[in-house]
């Protein structure tokens, strides 16, 4: 596979240290930590102006696809962004959906795993620009993106393992939804690519954000500034794809689900308190201060010793070879 001439000065990513640690320190307020491991907190987009009920009315207005979440019995759930006729892209109606499902999943609690996918085998080609036209005012533009922030924000915070399996394309708001994961599959052919700037725009979903923090500041302003297409062999240089999958074999994108549900399962394969506490002790890692995420780590830990999975190893005199 070619890279593009940007694209082979990409560099594999380190990760923040102390430094990175005390940034994260002093730009994060302490109560905002207090609503992170309920699941239900709302990001730091409470500021002024921003009534949901008003922009939940607003984006209803421009209807258009679904968002269908299947929750299986393995403890895996899969969301389909399902609007094949404008290549998935986010009608106004769908970003509602997309916050009642992720209300749905905040609430299921034998949940271990979600993989996020789009129908008829391509990802999401972001905002549905004759929405974005209805509302290119700034203010209506600024209160989507604070609803998109917040439900993406809790998304990523669900104390599931998430995975977005990229078949097809990802474009714009949906390659900030694949950063809303906590892993990103791709398929051969498939495509990360941050368009915004093509748009006049930089991402406002919180992509940048994310993104910076999973392939490093120096691939992320490449990533954007050269609006680069990232395919799966650049993914894996990078850190964004943590896998490339064979793909589907009749186009019906069958094939590619199986082998994420595969990928996923050596992670969530035990109980649910357990993968679910794994959740939880890693999202306070990578966004509370370490004082912070280290009382939460002993809060985490005591839901989970003397558990029933705990005393269940011990009596089986578990050996770890
Ligand atoms: C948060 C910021 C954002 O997300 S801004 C939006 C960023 N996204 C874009 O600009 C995507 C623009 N679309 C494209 O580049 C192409 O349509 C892509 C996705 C590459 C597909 O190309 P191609 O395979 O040739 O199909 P096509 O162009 O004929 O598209 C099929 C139908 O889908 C539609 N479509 C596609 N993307 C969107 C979108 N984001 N919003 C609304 N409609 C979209 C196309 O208009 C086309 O519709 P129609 O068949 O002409 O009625």
């Amino acid at each position: 596979m070619v890279l593009s001439a940007a694209g082979q000065h990409l560099l594999r990513v380190s990760r923040p240290g102390a430094w990175g640690q005390h940034l994260l320190r002093v730009s994060r307020p302490g109560a905002w930590g207090q609503h992170l491991l309920s699941g239900i907190g709302s990001v730091s987009t409470t500021a002024k102006g921003f009534q949901e009920k008003e922009i939940r009315e607003k984006l209803q207005a421009f209807p258009g696809g679904s968002i269908d979440l299947v929750k299986q019995e393995s403890g895996i759930a899969v969301l389909t962004v399902n609007n094949p006729a404008r290549m998935n892209a986010f009608s106004g109606s769908m970003m509602v959906e997309l916050e009642e499902r992720v209300s749905q999943l905040e609430e299921w609690t034998e949940g271990k795993g979600l993989i996020v996918q789009g129908a008829a085998g391509t990802f999401c080609s972001g905002s549905d620009l004759n929405a974005v036209r209805a509302i290119s005012n700034p203010q209506d533009g600024m209160k989507m993106c604070m609803f998109m922030q917040n439900v993406l924000t809790r998304l990523l915070r669900l104390p599931l393992l998430s995975v977005a399996l990229v078949e097809g394309s990802a474009l714009g708001g949906g390659a900030e939804l694949t950063t809303a994961c906590d892993f990103r599959l791709m398929v051969p052919g498939g495509m990360i690519r941050f368009v915004h700037k093509h748009m006049g725009l930089v991402p406002g979903w919180g992509g940048a954000a994310r993104l910076v923090r999973i392939v490093g500041s120096q691939n992320a302003l490449k990533m954007l500034g050269g609006a680069l297409k990232v395919d799966p062999e650049m993914g894996l240089q990078i850190g964004l794809a943590d896998g490339v999958l064979e793909g589907s074999l009749d186009g019906s994108g069958a094939n590619a689900l199986l082998e994420a549900e595969q990928w996923l399962g050596c992670y969530t394969t035990g109980p649910a308190s357990v993968i679910r506490a794994i959740k939880k002790v890693v999202v306070s890692g990578r966004e509370l201060p370490l004082e912070v995420a280290l009382r939460t780590e002993r809060d985490v830990f005591g839901t989970v010793w003397g558990g029933p999975a705990n005393l269940q190893a011990l009596a089986s005199k578990a050996k770890h070879k």
